[in-house]
């Protein structure tokens, strides 16, 4: 019987190649962003209590302005909606599979770094922690493979009508750097894709640009999924083309050849341009791919929009002229931080051998 307060944190993530085609079987290469994190903590209690954010579910406002402007910039949600849906995500999961939940309550609670909506995955980063700390309430962590994990998380913001695809989930799950395939053959065979962790060393140092400027995943994916869904030749084979930047990319990574990467980011970004749009793309989130490829960095973005991922290959003057661009743009910059593996030994008892 688990008695003691449970905590677990969930890193950031950054799509380095192949996003967003992990929504349509694709492929991509992710890692897990140290610089940002949300956690959730969870206590045992008398009731079941899902506790708001003091600043993140606010409800109390200084004025009616002050309440305009929150939802304008913030939206109407934040995470108590998420920690709910992974609760029930969990208990049907348990259901179906006759795990047994022992009886007792817990309070959540949660607190977040993460910029919010900036396509760094704070949304399942919240979700993640959530679903750390009740196999570890519950006790049942050796009973759900590490797999699964990722599919319960995406099935919690399903349920909220948020369109979104594994590949945060996974990062967020493994930790590290993780090239994925969601063919839809892995998928339907094994309900899951094909997770390989890879060495974060083979990484070069990479750069993380971003702005205020709050987006909504769900929508920028909606009109695409569409298409895609209604058969659209153009945007089912430039997908195709999208997740092949991911094989290609692992391919470079492991050779450490960065000026192949580097040409696989942009395409990356390029070939999403085509596919959603300047419009649905924002001009802001474009500003900031085009003010890194003016000092010849290359770019890319780390989700559906908010945040960027660049590579200066010249080095430390190319780094320099990168921040001095940011800065006179307005853009906050910091080197990206990559967060190592977080699976224990119980996780891996878990994992099928693939
Ligand atoms: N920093 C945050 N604090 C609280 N809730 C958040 C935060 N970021 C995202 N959310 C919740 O996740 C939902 C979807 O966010 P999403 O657009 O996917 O952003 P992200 O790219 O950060 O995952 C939001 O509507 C909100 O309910
Ligand atoms: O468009 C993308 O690259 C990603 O968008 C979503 O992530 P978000 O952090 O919310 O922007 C989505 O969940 C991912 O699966 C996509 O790859
Ligand atoms: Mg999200």
């Amino acid at each position: 019987m688990v008695t003691e307060a449970i905590e677990h944190r969930a890193y950031a993530r950054v799509g380095l190649l192949g996003n967003p085609s992990d929504v349509y079987y694709g492929k991509t290469v992710s890692f897990s962003l140290g610089n940002f994190h949300a956690s959730v903590r969870l206590d045992p209690s008398e009731d079941l209590v899902i506790k708001p954010h003091p600043t993140h579910d606010l409800v109390v406002f200084r004025s009616i302005d002050h309440l305009v402007n929150r939802l304008e910039n913030e939206g109407y949600y934040g995470g108590v909606r998420l920690l709910m849906a992974i609760c029930k995500v969990f208990y049907h999961y348990c259901a179906d599979n006759k795990i047994q939940l022992k009886t007792g309550n817990f309070t959540l609670s949660y607190d977040t770094n993460i910029p919010r909506q900036t396509g760094l995955s704070g949304s399942s980063a919240i979700v993640c922690s959530a679903l750390n700390c009740l196999l570890d309430f519950y006790e049942v962590r050796h009973l759900i493979k590490v797999e699964i994990r990722p599919d319960m998380i995406l099935r919690a913001e399903k349920e909220l009508g948020i369109v979104a695809g594994l590949q945060d989930r996974v990062a967020q799950v493994y930790g590290g750097l993780v090239y994925m395939d969601f063919s839809k053959k892995y998928m339907d065979d094994w309900g899951h894709g094909m997770y390989a962790p890879m060495d974060i060393g083979l990484l070069p140092p990479l750069y993380l640009i971003y702005a205020e400027n709050p987006s909504d995943s769900g929508k920028v994916h909606s009109t695409v999924r569409r298409r895609w869904l209604d058969g659209d030749s153009f945007i089912i084979s430039s997908m195709e083309e999208v997740a092949d930047l991911a094989l290609e990319g692992r391919k470079a990574l492991l050779e450490r050849n960065y000026t192949k990467l580097a040409k696989l980011m942009n395409q990356n970004f390029d070939l999403r341009r085509r596919m959603f749009g300047d419009d649905v793309l924002g001009s802001l989130n474009i500003k900031m791919v085009e003010v890194a490829r003016s000092v010849g960095a290359a770019c890319k973005f780390t989700g559906s929009g908010g945040a960027v991922i660049a590579l200066c290959l010249d080095g430390p003057s190319q780094v320099k002229l990168l921040e001095d661009a940011c800065h006179k743009e307005g853009f906050i910059i910091q080197q990206a931080l990559v967060a190592p593996t977080v699976l224990s030994d119980g996780d891996r008892v878990t994992l099928s051998s693939q």
